[in-house]
Parts: structure tokens; sequence; C-alpha cells
């Protein structure tokens, strides 16, 4: 299938299949820009979600919002969040606030009783990233940090791969994800240190989580050495404490869950890239595409467009002279075939995602196998929290909020 089938059937799933008796019906906080490709598009081709309603600071903002994306309820105004939150027919929120937002708004939706799909990253601070998933915990809901690249195919194949043995031990890896310059206006939330905004809060959490995730370190905490440099370039003399990019050199230990104590030889050496305002090659061309890269002992893996395969990557196995590149679109192209697993091959990240989410609400085994515990989410904000501080830029703001349960 060519990628502009793949593009096709996305805009115009094949099948937008009747709702089901018992769909989880979403409400959005927010009229994000993310919340189309995240939420209601992936929505279309899922028969137990449902998009009840959406809220924004404006009520003819969120009615807009609501009209253009098929939503029949809006909300507005200051009480808006709130409303929504409160609405009974609501069963689980998605919540694109910005990053400063997120821990607030995340546990007055829990305190009502709803599941949480939340986007990355978590929170701004570790504290905030622990306190929402105790609250999921102790009333029993499920929240999940939105690391959508995680559910693809492409990803759990990578993954396959490095864990089969056939290379060997990890020795370095590479992550790269950068937006150009210019996509993101100076009002972005992404430079907005209040918000929670800057590179490694946004292209960057990526990075780290996947240097963690594929190194089998997503439940290790970093260490005084564990953070070998840090850079960050401010996104102005004005907004000092946000990075425009960040690049970082980190050290993780070689076995899964041993916390590293020095950078020793068995160390694995990562390298992670990210930027809100990459510059463009000669003026026009992007050369923004994230990718991420990892020697072993055997040979070398490299996955084009890791967080977002679905168009089109590139998963390419190169031992001594030889090479060769898979795609993995859907379980269907595992070499051992789909085994029971859901998915085609146009659904995006942010489709599989929705599967595994309602599979979990539903207490049903993950189709794609996948989930993103707290402990890897609690732990990348730890990694953020270290990486800003050893750039000399110190931690995000915590939130203001104050919850009484
Ligand atoms: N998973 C993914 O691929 C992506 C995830 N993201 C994440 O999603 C979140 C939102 O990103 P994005 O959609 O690009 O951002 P937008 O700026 O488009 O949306 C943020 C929303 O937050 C609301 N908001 C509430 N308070 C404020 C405030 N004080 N200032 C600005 N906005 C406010 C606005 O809602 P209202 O409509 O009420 O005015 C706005 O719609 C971030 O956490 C980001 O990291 C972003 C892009 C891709
Ligand atoms: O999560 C994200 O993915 C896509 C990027 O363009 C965006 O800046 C980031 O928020």
């Amino acid at each position: 299938m060519s990628a502009l089938l793949r593009l096709y059937q996305y805009l115009y799933p094949p099948s937008t299949p009747t709702k089901v008796d018992g769909a989880l019906r979403f409400g959005i906080l927010g009229a994000a820009t993310i919340a189309p490709p995240a939420l209601t598009q992936p929505a279309l081709s899922h028969p137990e979600v449902i998009v009840r309603a959406v809220a924004a600071r404006n009520l003819n903002k969120a009615k807009a919002f609501a009209l253009k994306h098929n939503i029949p309820h809006a909300y507005g105004g200051p009480d808006g969040y709130q409303d929504l939150i409160d609405d009974p027919e609501i069963d689980a929120i998605y919540n694109p606030l910005p990053n400063g937002l997120h821990y607030e708004w995340t546990m007055k939706a829990l305190s009502a009783g709803k599941h949480v799909l939340l986007e990355k990253p978590a929170a701004t601070t570790v504290t905030d990233t622990r306190a929402m998933f105790a609250l999921a915990k102790k009333k029993n809901l499920v929240l999940l940090e939105a690391f959508h690249y995680r559910f693809h195919p492409a990803n759990i194949r990578l993954k396959a791969i490095l864990d089969s043995g056939e290379l060997g031990a990890v020795k370095s890896v590479d992550a790269f994800f950068c937006t150009p310059k210019g996509i993101h206006g100076n009002d972005d939330i992404r430079f907005n240190y209040a918000l929670g905004g800057g590179a490694l809060m946004d292209t960057g959490c990526y990075s780290v989580s996947a240097v963690r995730h594929f190194t089998s370190n997503s439940h290790t905490h970093p260490t005084q050495s564990s953070i070998a440099s840090a850079q960050s370039a401010p996104a102005s003399p004005k907004n000092s404490k946000v990075d425009e990019s960040t690049t970082a050199h980190v050290f993780l230990p070689s076995t899964s869950g041993t916390p590293s104590t020095n950078n020793t030889d068995a160390s694995i050496s990562a390298s992670i890239t990210c930027s809100c305002s990459h510059p463009w090659k000669y003026g026009i061309i992007p050369l923004t595409m994230p990718r991420i890269t990892l020697e072993l002992e055997g040979g070398r893996v490299d996955l084009s467009a890791f967080v977002m395969p679905t168009l089109y990557h590139s998963l390419t196995v190169s031992k001594g002279k030889s090479a060769r590149t898979e795609k993995v679109y859907s379980f269907a192209d595992f070499p051992e075939g789909r085994e029971g697993r859901n998915g085609e091959a146009w659904w995006t990240t942010y489709r599989y995602q929705l599967e595994a989410f309602v599979d979990r609400v539903k207490g049903r085994e993950s189709s794609t196998g996948v989930w993103v515990e707290e402990e890897e989410s609690v732990a990348n904000m730890a990694w953020i929290e270290a990486i800003y501080e050893k750039a000399g830029l110190g931690g995000r703001l915590p939130s203001t909020y104050v919850h009484h349960e």
C-alpha cells in the first residue's frame, strides 16, 4: 500500500462503524490543534469511542470546533472546562491543554471519576506526575500519558528486534526530533515558561522516552553522573528559561532496571536532540523528521519517522555489509503475522493508542500488547528535570494548583 493510499484512508477511513452500546464517551479540554488528529479522527473508525463534547475558554470557539468535528456538545466560558468534566454523560477526558495545565485539569477530571488520556509530557514535575497517578490508582481509573508512538507496530517491531538478541547488546543510541523554525509563532505555548514550554518538554520528551524504552531503561531514573552534558539555547533573552533547542548526552545502564552509578564501559551512551525552531537547510528543506539509531555489538538499527511512522518509515537492520529494510505499518507486516492483534496500515499512532486506551478502560488485554506505565511517565519526567538542571535552565515550574480530595 502506498503512502498516498494510507493518507487517503486516514482522511476517509474505509470503515466508520456504528457505535456500540457502552462506547466510551470522551470530552475534550480545549479546542487544541492536536485534538483532531489525536482523537476526533481516530474515533471515527473506533466502534467503542464517541466524542461527546468539547470545552473551550470561549464558547464560540468551542461551538465552531464542535461543528467542524461533528461533536454534539460544546461548553465554554470560565466554567467550561469544569462543566465538561462534570457532564455525567462523559466517561473519559482527553487533556491536550498546555503542559503547565496538565496537572490541574487531570486531577480535576480524575476527581470527578473520569478516565484521562493525557497529552505528553505528563506534567512539569516528577511530584505532580506521581500525584496524578496516585489519584488515578485510588479512584481505579485509567490514566495514560499519550506517548502514541509506542503503540505503532513499527516501534513495537523495533523493540522486538532489539529484544531478540539478533544484534547483541545496545552500545549507543541517538534520537532526534525537531520542528522547523517558524512553524510555531512566538506566542505559541511551546515558548511560554509559565505554561510549561520548551523544546525538551515538547519534541524532546519523545526522544527521552525512546532512548529509555529502546534500551530497556523505561523505569530507570537518572543519577548524578548519568547526564554527561546538556546544552540548551534559550528562545530569547526575555524567554531565557525556555529552550528553543536542547542537546543532551546521557548514560543509561546496559541492563534493564539497574540504575547507573557511574559512566562505566557497561553504560549505553545516548544522545538526544530536540528543537522547536530548527533551521531549514538552504532555507527551504526542513531537516526535522524524527529518527532513532541504535548501535549494537553486532550491527545497527535505524528507524526513520519513529514518532509519525504511518505515512512512510523505514526500519533498517545492518550487519556488517548486509542490510535489510522492513516496513511495518500494521501487525500483519510482522514476520510472524498479526496473531490476533488489531490494526490497519492506515491507522495512525493515535489510532493504535486509542485502541489500547479503550481496551484498558474495558478491562481487556491490549490488542497492541503495549502500555505506558506510571513508572515510565514518572521516570521520563525525572530525566527531563535532570537534563534541564544540567543545561543550567533549572526545572520547570510546578503547578500552583492545590488539590483537595
Ligand atoms: N501527541 C502529539 O502528537 C502532540 C501533542 N501535543 C501536546 O498537546 C498539548 C497541546 O498542544 P497543541 O494542540 O499544539 O496546543 P494548542 O495551543 O493548539 O492548544 C492548547 C489548548 O489549551 C487551551 N488553553 C487553556 N489555557 C491556555 C492558556 N493559558 N494559553 C494557551 N492555551 C490555553 C486552549 O484552549 P481553548 O480552546 O480553551 O482556548 C488551546 O486550545 C501540549 O501538551 C502538547 O505537548 C502537541 C502537538 C502534538
Ligand atoms: O508532540 C508533538 O509532536 C509533533 C510536534 O510537531 C509538536 O511540536 C509536538 O508537540
